[in-house]
């Protein structure tokens, strides 16, 4: 994940993390949790911060790089990165274009934005991200928009019937939906 510009190191601390699996966490008293690092985890942190100190920075500047903050960031990617997909052609026909690309597995990467990552879910978004010709997401309205309605997005195929989109929802992130469509058992 890129962040351009000057950021400070408590910039994703605005993000929603996600919630620790049972399996993540460990109790360390009896109202706290920790999240248990898994070796994984400690070995990518390791590599990570060796790699930096490898460098002209000093150890002022990499001070905020802690395990807490490197599994705190990597819980706030978890929920909110975006699989980036180019979608080339007419902007008319952006959707045509943005299914061939999901199909050609076309995917640039993945990215997470900080304004984007504010929308909620609903299986009958209003509007929809996108991305033409560079990565800049932008977001495109799926029909009229009330003002002060809340714009939400479709984090997943919303063509799956509702017992499988909630499973989806559930586990990769962490919210039962009680958006209209699910609701009416659609
Ligand atoms: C990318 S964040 C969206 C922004 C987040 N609600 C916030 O306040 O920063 C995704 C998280 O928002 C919550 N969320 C998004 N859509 C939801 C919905 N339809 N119902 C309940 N929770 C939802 C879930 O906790 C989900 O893991």
């Amino acid at each position: 994940m890129v962040i351009s510009g000057v950021a400070s190191a408590d910039s994703l601390d605005i993000l929603q993390p996600a919630l620790l699996s049972p399996e993540m966490m460990v109790q360390v008293c009896d109202f706290y949790f920790m999240l248990a690092v898994t070796s994984q985890m400690q070995e990518e942190f390791v590599l990570l911060r060796g790699a930096l100190e490898d460098t002209d920075i000093t150890d002022e500047q990499i001070a905020f790089l802690t395990m807490q903050w490197y599994t705190g960031v990597l819980a706030r990617i978890r929920i909110n990165a975006f699989r980036v997909e180019l979608a080339t052609g007419l902007y008319t026909d952006l959707f045509a274009s943005a299914a061939a690309s999901v199909e050609a597995e076309a995917a640039v990467g993945n990215a997470v934005y900080m304004l984007p990552s504010f929308y909620n879910h609903d299986c009958d978004p209003n509007a929809h991200i996108l991305w033409i010709e560079n990565v800049d997401a932008r977001l495109k309205a799926l029909r009229d928009i009330e003002a002060g309605e809340e714009l939400r997005i479709c984090y997943i195929d919303a063509s799956m019937g509702r017992d499988a989109r909630q499973a989806i929802l559930s586990k990769g992130f962490g919210f039962q939906c009680r958006c209209h469509r699910c609701l009416s058992n659609e």
